[in-house]
C-alpha cells in the first residue's frame, strides 16, 4: 500500500499560501486506517508506554487507537477552555496562527512514560508546547510520534531533546 496516495493536497487552506495535507482519505479507507495504526505502533517498538498524550483535534484520530494498541492510558491535550478540571497552559505559534494548549494538571504522574502523538509535524510549535506541558507535570517523553512530517519546515529542530518519529515525509 502506498500511503502517500491517501494524503490529499488542498491548496490555500486554511489560509492563502498553505498547502494543507488532508488525511481524510486515509481515515476513510479501512485498510489504510488499520495499516497506518500498525505502522505507528512499529515506530514505538518495544518501548514501554504508560500514557499516550495526543493533541486536539486531529491528534485524537489515532491517539486513542494507539493507546489501546499499546495497552496504555490516554491523555487529551486541548485548545483553551475545553478541559473541565484544573489545567496548566502553554502558548505556541503554528504554521498559520497562534494558540494555547492546555492539559489537566492531574493527567500525568511524575515519571510516567509518555508517547506524544499528533497527525502532522509542521513548524513544531504545537508539539513543543505539548512537550512542555507533559514535562511540567513530570512526564518522561519516550517518543514524539506523527503520521506525517513537513520536513521543509524543520519542526524537528524544536524537538531536538526528544526522539521524533514520523511515518510519511514531505
Ligand atoms: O507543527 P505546527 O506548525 O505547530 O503545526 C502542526 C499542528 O497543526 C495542526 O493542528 P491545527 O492547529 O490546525 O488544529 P486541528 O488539529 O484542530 O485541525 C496539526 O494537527 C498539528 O497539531
Ligand atoms: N500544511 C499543513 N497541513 C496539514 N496540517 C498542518 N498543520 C500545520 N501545517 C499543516
Amino acid at each position: 500500500m502506498n500511503f502517500y496516495d491517501y494524503v490529499r493536497n488542498i491548496q490555500n487552506f486554511p489560509k492563502a499560501g498553505i498547502n494543507f495535507k488532508d488525511i481524510s482519505p486515509l481515515l476513510a479507507d479501512k485498510h489504510a486506517l488499520a495499516n497506518c495504526l500498525s505502522e505507528l505502533v512499529v515506530l514505538v517498538g518495544s518501548q514501554k508506554i504508560d500514557k499516550v498524550a495526543a493533541i486536539e483535534s486531529r491528534g485524537f484520530y489515532f491517539g486513542t487507537l494507539l493507546a489501546h494498541k499499546l495497552e496504555a492510558g490516554f491523555v487529551p491535550i486541548r485548545k483553551p477552555g475545553k478541559l473541565p478540571f484544573k489545567t496548566i497552559k502553554e502558548p505556541y505559534e503554528l504554521e498559520y496562527g497562534i494558540d494555547v494548549l492546555e492539559i489537566h494538571e492531574d493527567a500525568i504522574e511524575e515519571g510516567d512514560r509518555i508517547l506524544l502523538h499528533d497527525d502532522v509535524l509542521a513548524t513544531g510549535g504545537t508539539a513543543r508546547a505539548a512537550c512542555n506541558l507533559i514535562e511540567r507535570l513530570g512526564g518522561k517523553i519516550v517518543q514524539c510520534n506523527f503520521i506525517l512530517e513537513l520536513e521543509f519546515l524543520y519542526g524537528i529542530k524544536k524537538l531536538q531533546d526528544h526522539s521524533v518519529c514520523s511515518f510519511l515525509k514531505f
